[in-house]
């Protein structure tokens, strides 16, 4: 039994952990199982990576390798089990992010990113695997596209800033310049959503995007 993998994607303050909820109830609805999760975090140890990377300033490499160090963590522990059992795994955040933060806002470069992909997400050789398993990506990601202004301003009182919620517009910017990037290297994989509308109206049209794409019924 294979699941789903979909992950939520957009800079901070575009709408994620407000409609996440929504798509986990209306799979629940039709009886299937969810993993809701997010990252950088998910585990334990993962939860732990994320304190560092949320709250220490460092370099853009050195936070790339926690992030994928973190995920690591996380495709072991949660997503891969989740998934063989056949779960619907929601991920609010996966390495596009990591394109996106690391790469966009901080300058990492493009191909070092690739390249803690391919390491990190490939899942282990099994015993008896004839082919060399490839990396996991979702098969769906909802990216919530929200111009870095409309971003700041939906901020500004909503909670306290972490170490990129505090970053100058300027950087959230580059960080959604590099989702545009990611989304147009893979088209298919990606819904975007206009994220400045009502909520009731984004809300709308994320469940569209799953129906669109057949994963949800109308
Ligand atoms: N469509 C919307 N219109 C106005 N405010 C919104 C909308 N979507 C979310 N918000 C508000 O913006 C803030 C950030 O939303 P949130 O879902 O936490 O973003 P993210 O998880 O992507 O960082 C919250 O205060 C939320 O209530
Ligand atoms: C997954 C991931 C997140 N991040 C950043 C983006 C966010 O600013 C931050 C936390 O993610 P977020 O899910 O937005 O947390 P919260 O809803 O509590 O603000 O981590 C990276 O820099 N690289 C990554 O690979």
């Amino acid at each position: 039994m294979q699941g789903l993998f979909i992950s939520f994607e957009g800079i901070d303050g575009a709408g994620k952990s407000t409609h996440i909820d929504a798509v986990r109830l209306a799979f629940e609805a039709t009886g299937a199982r969810v993993t809701l999760t997010r990252e950088p975090g998910g585990t334990p140890l993962a939860e732990q990576l994320r304190g560092l990377v949320l709250n220490d300033p460092m370099d853009a490499m050195t936070e790339a390798l926690i992030v994928f160090a973190a995920r690591r963590d996380h495709l072991k522990q949660v997503i891969w089990p989740a998934l063989a059992r056949g779960d619907v795994v929601l991920c609010d955040r996966f390495s596009d992010a990591s394109f996106a933060y690391q790469g966009g806002g901080r300058g990492c470069a493009w191909s070092t990113l690739e390249t803690l992909e391919a390491w990190v997400q490939t899942p282990p050789v099994a015993k008896n695997d004839a082919d060399s398993p490839r990396p996991i990506k979702p098969l769906l990601t909802i990216w919530f596209d929200l111009p870095a202004a409309v971003a700041a301003q939906r901020l500004t009182s909503a909670r306290i800033p972490d170490k990129f919620e505090s970053q100058p517009q300027a950087f959230f910017e580059k960080v959604a310049e590099a989702y545009e990037r990611r989304a147009q290297e893979d088209p298919t994989r990606f819904a975007r959503i206009n994220a400045d509308q009502t909520i009731a109206a984004v809300r709308s049209d994320v469940l569209a995007a799953l129906v669109t794409r057949g994963l949800l019924k109308a």
